[in-house]
């Protein structure tokens, strides 16, 4: 089944992290892949840029069906083998609700996390402000708030979307494992600290985790000082 599947991923990304943690939840191990490197600008290739007119990662192919879009990836994958693996979206209409709303909540959580841990990356030298840096700053540290908030209102040991893993966890987790990776400080959002530690030792997350992190499993600490 997982044969005919190809996809273009690089190392460290949340986006194509969350595709490989679906392909595992749903029993797809098999597929054909592609790792490329960004440091070598692999993504930029021929092959990924038929299929994505960005030129991003993830490219996902699934015969002659082509996503490029990591949400719409697991999103496809949950629908396409629904009865295969762990059910990642729940029928009840009020848990299927809260799956979406926490998984499409993720891209908050993760554009404010970048703008902070990739100011420098993003903000060429001349353009940089300390301002600008100390807003962003501000603005992830609300956004953490939400987020324990969530954890603390639905109480020890849960999910982001309740007492079962679901496709929220799926899509937001790889963000949520940059914080301890890029040094954030646990007293900035130790409910989800405690969620990371229950939550990376599962074989999905395991099978999928980023290689350079398993090379090198401290990064960079640009986010220290938040
Ligand atoms: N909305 C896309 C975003 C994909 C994306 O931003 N991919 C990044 C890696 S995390 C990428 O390929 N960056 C290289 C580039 O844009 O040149 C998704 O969720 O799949």
């Amino acid at each position: 089944m997982a044969q005919n599947m190809m996809l273009y991923w690089a190392s460290g990304s949340p986006p194509c992290w969350r595709v490989m943690i679906a392909l595992e939840e749903k029993l797809l191990q098999g597929y054909k892949q592609k790792h490329l490197s960004f440091e070598k600008n692999e993504h930029k290739c021929e092959e990924v840029k038929a299929l994505n007119p960005r030129a991003q990662v993830p490219t996902f192919k699934h015969g002659d069906i082509v996503l490029n879009e990591s949400f719409g990836v697991c999103l496809y994958l949950e629908n396409t083998f629904k009865s295969q693996g762990t059910r990642l979206i729940p029928d009840d209409p009020a848990e299927q609700a809260l799956v979406y709303q926490r998984m499409f909540e993720t891209e908050n959580l993760q554009q404010k996390m970048y703008d902070v841990a990739f100011y420098e990356w993003y903000v060429p030298e001349g353009e940089r402000l300390e301002s600008a840096l100390k807003r962003n700053k501000e603005n992830l540290i609300t956004e953490l708030k939400l987020w324990e908030g969530y954890l603390e209102k639905m109480g020890k040991g849960s999910y982001l979307a309740g007492k079962n893993f679901t496709m929220a966890d799926v899509v937001c987790f790889p963000v949520i494992a940059y914080f301890p990776y890029l040094h954030c400080p646990k007293e900035r959002c130790p409910r989800l600290m405690e969620y990371y530690e229950m939550v990376k030792d599962r074989p999905s997350i395991k099978a999928s985790w980023p290689l350079e992190w398993q090379k090198k499993p401290e990064g960079p600490d640009t986010l220290k000082n938040l």
